[in-house]
């Protein structure tokens, strides 16, 4: 059995209760993943769920040019796996550990809903949670510059990874700038130029692998 994680906020699990975290827990098994492997291949025809229970991973999928495009960055306590095992279908993209993580895979999440209905209602609201993300998201990329649109990014890891620094918010970003490119559905050079009009404001200072933001709020005001 797997000790309950702490979930990040706004994730599945924190919306469960203890007696559900110790039976989903339960009834799965624990696994560990080492950085950069791959845990789920878009396009395969798997159906089990994966509970994060340490780590982030990237969500990503591949035009048919090859090109990758991010979807999502996920972190501890995210169910993954779940539009396949709703809807049948194959895996609508593939993730990535950004670093060493660690899950419980449930294969028999179907036995497990059937005995805590209210959950499958939670699952309800992540999966609508998700359609208002993509619709929030179609209109930024619709009204927003790409700088508007890589502050939306940062402001989006400072609040869900970042850790407070020295007048400032620390986010240590686990993507390369060709992934962070691809988040935003922007070329590598205009999110490169974007970093630098914002690094220029003095909002933020970029390092390898890590931003700070010292004006969170401004970044926001740029982000809308
Ligand atoms: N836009 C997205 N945001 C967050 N997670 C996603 C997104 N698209 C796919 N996923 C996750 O990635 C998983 C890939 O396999 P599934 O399609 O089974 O289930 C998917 C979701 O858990």
């Amino acid at each position: 059995m797997t000790a309950p994680p702490s979930p990040e906020h706004g994730e599945f699990l924190a919306l469960l209760t203890p007696d559900e975290v110790t039976a989903l827990c339960g009834s799965g098994r624990k696994r560990r993943w080492e950085r950069g492997t791959t845990v789920m291949t878009e396009g395969d025809t798997s159906d089990w769920v994966l509970l994060l229970t340490s780590g982030r991973v990237k969500v990503s999928s591949h035009t048919a040019s090859g090109t990758e495009v991010v979807l999502a960055i996920r972190g501890p306590g995210a169910l993954l796996g779940e539009m396949s095992f709703i809807s049948g279908e194959p895996r609508s993209g593939t993730i990535t550990a950004l670093e060493p993580i660690e899950g419980v895979v449930v294969r028999d999440f179907s036995g497990f809903l059937q005995a805590h209905g209210r959950v499958a209602v939670l699952l309800l609201q992540l999966v609508v949670g998700r359609l208002r993300d993509s619709d929030r998201k179609r209109v930024e990329y619709g009204a927003f510059d790409t700088t508007g649109r890589v502050a939306t990014r940062l402001v989006e890891l400072a609040e869900r990874f970042g850790e407070p620094t020295n007048g400032g918010v620390r986010v240590a970003l686990p993507l390369s700038q060709d992934e962070l490119a691809g988040w935003t559905g922007a070329s590598r050079e205009a999110v490169s130029k974007a970093l630098r009009t914002l690094r220029d404001r003095g909002l933020i200072e970029t390092g390898r692998r890590r931003v700070v933001i010292y004006d969170l709020e401004g970044l926001r005001k740029r982000a809308r």
